[in-house]
């Protein structure tokens, strides 16, 4: 048993999942929720019926809604959406432990990483990304699992390593935290776009020639922002973007499938609670690839479906059409 206090941000199916598989052989897990309602379900009924439906929660999991609560801890996972992050960090107060971010995004409106806000916001506190192939629901149910965490030095896995390491949960280490978080970003992306080619009815073959490609775009614009390309081999880029782009328990590939079988992306995003974060990432992945100069035609491909701007034929015509090339670019 681990001596180190873990606590978890945010409420939502990862965080809750988080907090199941964390609090094995803990006296007590401390998760924030913002919602009052997740907090008293928690509590009372040991359940997350708003965001994980049909779980049943360890009672070492105590809720609480006053964030505050949370810097007592020696480590906090923040799960919050990546878009939300920089409030949630904000609103959090002084306190000195490692902060362990487990969102997949990029700041819409400055095209950071997780981690380049938290730096902002956060410059003294311990850095580290968990990202990996996890479906909460899996996680949730004890199934095995793998996944990267990443930490900025090999001190802090050891630190970290033996609180978050559990029967069916796996950490890898690695120091490339910029190569973990491009590989999570972007494959909500892709997922979208595996999702369309299912609910177009496009095939087995263009699923797969799109995980193929979408992963050169992602080594692409993973080297031009400094990710190791072993990164991006792994578990918290391949791995998870094999994931994504394979199961309709994947809220990104539902989302594409939705489009793929011509509903809008208006009416989809505004019937969901629950958080598609590839359609948030995609238009600033696609700007910050174009003033890199880096060429990401599935992205555009997504963006355009998103957007409306074009259709599922028109968007294949023009990834079908681009001229021939070397795979190896
Ligand atoms: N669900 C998974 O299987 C999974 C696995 C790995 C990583 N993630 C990542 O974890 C992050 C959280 O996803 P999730 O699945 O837990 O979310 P979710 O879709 O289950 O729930 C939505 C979450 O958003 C929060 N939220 C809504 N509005 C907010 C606001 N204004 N400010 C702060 N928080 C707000 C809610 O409180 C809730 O926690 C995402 O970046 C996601 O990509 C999810
Ligand atoms: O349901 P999604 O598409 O947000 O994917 C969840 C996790 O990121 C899978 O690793």
């Amino acid at each position: 048993m681990s001596n180190m206090k873990l606590g978890v941000m945010g409420g939502g199916a990862w965080g809750t999942a988080l907090a199941q598989v964390l609090s094995e052989g803990q006296p007590e897990l401390l998760l924030w929720a913002r919602e009052p309602e997740v907090v008293a379900q928690i509590n009372e009924s040991h359940e997350n019926s708003s965001f994980l439906k049909g779980h049943r929660l360890r009672e070492e999991i105590r809720a609480t809604g006053e964030l505050d609560e949370l810097s007592d801890c020696d480590g906090i996972l923040v799960v919050t959406p990546a878009q939300h992050l920089r409030a949630s960090l904000s609103a959090l107060s002084d306190t000195d432990a490692a902060l362990i971010l487990c969102s997949k995004g990029i700041e819409a409106d400055t095209r950071m990483l997780m981690s380049d806000v938290t730096r902002e916001l956060r410059p003294n506190n311990p850095l580290a990304v968990l990202s990996g192939p996890t479906f909460a629901h899996e996680v949730a149910r004890g199934l095995p699992t793998a996944l990267t965490l990443a930490c900025e030095d090999e001190a802090l896995w050891e630190r970290l390593y033996p609180a978050i390491a559990k029967t069916a949960f796996r950490p890898y280490f690695s120091d490339d935290i910029i190569g973990a978080e491009i590989g999570g970003a972007v494959k909500n992306v892709l997922a979208i776009g595996c999702g369309v080619v299912d609910g177009a009815g496009l095939g087995q073959n263009a699923r797969a020639s799109l995980i193929g490609r979408g992963f050169a775009e992602m080594q692409r614009y993973g080297k031009d922002r400094g990710a190791r390309p072993e990164t991006l081999a792994g578990l918290c880029g391949l791995g998870d973007l094999v994931l994504t782009c394979s199961s309709t328990s994947s809220r990104n590939f539902s989302l594409g499938r939705g489009l793929g079988a011509g509903e809008s992306a208006e009416s989809l995003m505004s019937n969901r609670s629950t958080v598609a974060e590839g359609a948030f990432t995609a238009p600033v992945l696609q700007q910050d690839a174009r003033s890199r100069e880096v060429d990401m035609p599935i992205v555009d491909a997504v963006c355009a479906l998103l957007s409306g701007e074009a259709h599922v034929r028109q968007v294949v015509e023009r990834l079908m059409s681009r001229p021939l090339v070397a795979e190896r670019r």
